[in-house]
């Protein structure tokens, strides 16, 4: 069974009488990259505050690697960029992180050209920080985080400001991150597409509630287009689809929907065969949408970028 490195039960945030975030329940698994998706002002940051330590919950449970209780510890294990670290600007990047390296106590000096050459900061040698994009400011943010070998990392809205090759590069260096170190990354972004290809699981919060946690895999088959068919007999349905209009790619849910990957254009042939098998056709429309679609559907409609 996969290990949870994360998770909240019934989490709760209120500031007086405004409730940031309401009984919120997710969990992350070891390795996976947990997709936090909200627009502004959901409570994104709200949650990572408190999972970091820099916020106090009002209710509700935090784990943090199996412990719930006194997580001082289980938060070494966490490297994080909330906003934008405090960074020198008259100084160099490799200035910087030796800075940090003697504040977090991390003996091993290599770290820091290893840690520039991972997040591609490696040339920029005398160059000041003062005088760095806001691009490479992001990559030396996840550097400071990713300075003590952190078993899980919390990203902030890293793509901010990225141009898209950075956030290519970010993606590559995230996927490796976890593939290969077996880091657990909880990234959070109000853009659902910057996310794809590289989240394996998402949560959309809206409204400090957690409206939906699905994984990756399932999200690109709701966002698939298919023919969406409702009957009133399912098993006589999935019959005749098969032999009589011999379509293969098909699902059937425990709802009894049956979503229908295949002959798109021909929902009359395929509601015609089925009512002279005598089928009731109770529902049938074409679905699927692009990502942002989907999150707008979830979230009533509205858009929110
Ligand atoms: N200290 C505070 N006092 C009162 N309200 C706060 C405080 N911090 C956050 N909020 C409110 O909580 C809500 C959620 O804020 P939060 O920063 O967590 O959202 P977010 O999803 O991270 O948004 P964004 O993408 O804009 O950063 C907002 O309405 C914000 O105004």
């Amino acid at each position: 069974m996969s290990e949870i490195i994360c998770q909240t039960t019934e989490l709760c945030k209120n500031y007086k009488n405004f409730h940031v975030l309401q009984n919120v329940n997710f969990s992350i698994n070891r390795g996976e990259i947990y997709g936090l998706v909200g627009e502004n002002g959901a409570g994104k940051s709200t949650l990572i505050r408190i999972l970091t330590g820099l916020a106090f919950k009002s209710s509700g449970i935090i784990t943090l690697f199996g412990k719930t209780d006194y997580l001082q510890h289980e938060r070494t294990k966490i490297g994080c960029t909330i906003e934008m670290p405090a960074l020198y600007k008259d100084m160099t990047a490799k200035q910087n992180l030796e800075i940090q390296r003697v504040q977090r106590g991390i003996p091993d000096q290599k770290c820091i050209s290893k840690t520039l050459e991972l997040v591609g900061l490696n040339n920029t040698e005398k160059k000041k920080v003062n005088n760095f994009s806001l691009g490479m400011k992001q990559r030396l943010a996840l550097a400071v985080a990713l300075l003590g070998e952190p078993e899980f990392l919390i990203l902030d809205e890293p793509v901010n400001g990225l141009d898209p090759t950075g956030i290519i590069e970010l993606r590559e260096l995230l996927k490796k991150l976890a593939q290969e170190n077996h880091v657990t990354i909880l990234i959070s972004s109000h853009i659902l597409s910057e996310l794809n290809q590289l989240a394996t699981c998402y949560g959309f919060l809206h409204h400090g509630k957690l409206l939906k946690q699905i994984t990756a895999e399932e999200l690109n088959e709701e966002c698939k287009r298919h023919i969406k068919l409702k009957t009133d007999d399912t098993k006589k349905t999935v019959t005749v689809l098969e032999e009589q209009l011999k379509i293969k790619n098909f699902s059937v849910y425990p709802d009894n929907f049956i979503r229908i990957y295949e002959k798109l254009e021909e929902t009359h042939t395929i509601s015609k065969t089925l009512s002279s098998n005598g089928i009731v056709v109770e529902e049938m429309s074409v679905q699927g949408e692009e990502l942002e679609t989907y999150f707008e559907n979830l979230i009533g409609g509205r858009r929110y970028v």
